[in-house]
């Protein structure tokens, strides 16, 4: 079992949640302790915690603190209003389903019939057996997606997928990690991600810390590593699959998979089949998040990069299509296409 993750985790009185900023990364470690919804809402939407997996870990706790904050109140007022805390946290971001799969498997227990101070221990049970699945869905991921490497593989990445966006090695860039961890050589490409530069702040810094070979791109490179020959496969996470194998993952993702494509490069998504939304039928149902263009005009900059006021299209994530990913990669094992088939598989 790998080191338990330090990103998100309970208070120890279990009313609050603990996260890592990771809007300060790489230049500060700093933590937060989230205790109202308001609070829970901001460090989601404002992705102090982000990444699809650990958006869900962290919606899970955050339910189970405010539960643990209400003990006084009385079946079923409590219901109703854990129901309307909820709704809340699922409305702060839309794109990653795992964070209303957390937050229904959570609400799922108020179906149980019992006592509220064992419905709070239940509740807070839940909140850390989704951790823990999401630390064995990582191992998991990471030997499959290693198993398709060869060591000295060049090896493209977009976004953050590794251990800040997950509870352990990550999915995207877990095999990566898993590599690092064993020895096994690998000379990674990481694009920088605009506009957040999640490649750049935390995948960099997080395979640097690895002790892994990382050379940092920017996004508008990843054609000319290509050509030279430097990249045997692409990896990314995905904030949701649909049914047919269509695939939401950070802005940028796309343009990746269509470049691999013309260089005959494999392309593997990787996810836990949490992020696998069968009632979504293809990449046009999937909603795509669109966030203020302040993100493009002037963040993480110490000068405005653009004049102030112009228009902006920032969406936060596009879609893949499915017949340029060469495999999608699950706890449970390695989908190939026809992805109807095989993804649907798996929940059988
Ligand atoms: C294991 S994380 C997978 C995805 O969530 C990740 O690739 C991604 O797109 C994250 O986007 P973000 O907007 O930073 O939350």
């Amino acid at each position: 079992m790998a080191d338990l993750p330090e990103n998100v985790r309970l208070t120890p009185d279990g009313t609050g949640v603990i996260i890592l900023d990771q809007t300060q990364l790489p230049t500060r470690k700093v933590f937060l302790t989230l205790k109202t919804p308001e609070e829970m809402y901001e460090a989601i939407h404002a992705l102090r915690v982000r990444g699809a997996p650990a958006i869900g870990v962290c919606a899970g706790m955050c339910l189970s603190a405010l539960a643990h904050q209400r003990p006084q109140l009385e079946r079923p007022a409590f219901d109703a209003w854990l129901r309307e805390q909820a709704d809340y946290l699922a409305s702060s971001r839309p794109t990653a389903v795992n964070l209303s799969w957390a937050l229904r498997r959570m609400t799922a227990l108020l179906e149980l019939p019992l006592p509220l101070p064992e419905l709070l221990d239940r509740l807070e049970a839940e909140a850390t057996a989704i951790q823990a699945e999401d630390i064995a869905m990582c191992e998991n991921i990471s030997r499959y997606g290693l198993s398709l490497l060869h060591p000295g593989d060049g090896v493209l990445t977009h976004c953050n997928a590794g251990p800040l966006a997950t509870s352990c090695y990550g999915t995207g860039q877990g095999p990566l990690h898993l590599a690092a961890r064993e020895g096994f050589p690998l000379k990674i490409f990481a694009d920088e991600t605009r506009p957040l530069l999640q490649g750049a702040r935390l995948t960099a810094y997080e395979l640097q810390q690895a002790g892994a070979d990382v050379t940092l791109i920017c996004d508008n490179m990843a054609s000319l590593v290509m050509k030279n020959g430097w990249v045997q496969a692409c990896m990314v996470g995905c904030d949701r699959v649909a049914a047919n194998g269509d695939t939401a993952n950070k802005i940028g993702t796309s343009g990746v998979a269509i470049l691999a494509r013309h260089y005959g490069i494999p392309f593997y998504v990787l996810g836990p089949t949490s992020t696998i939304d069968l009632n979504c039928p293809d990449g046009d149902h999937i909603p795509i998040e669109q966030r203020d263009g302040e993100e493009i005009r002037s963040l993480f900059y110490r000068e405005p990069q653009a004049p102030a006021g112009v228009k902006c299209f920032n969406p936060a994530f596009d879609v893949t299509d499915h017949t340029l990913i060469t495999a999608i990669i699950t706890e449970k094992g390695i989908c190939r296409p026809p992805y109807t088939q095989s993804l649907a598989a798996l929940f059988e």
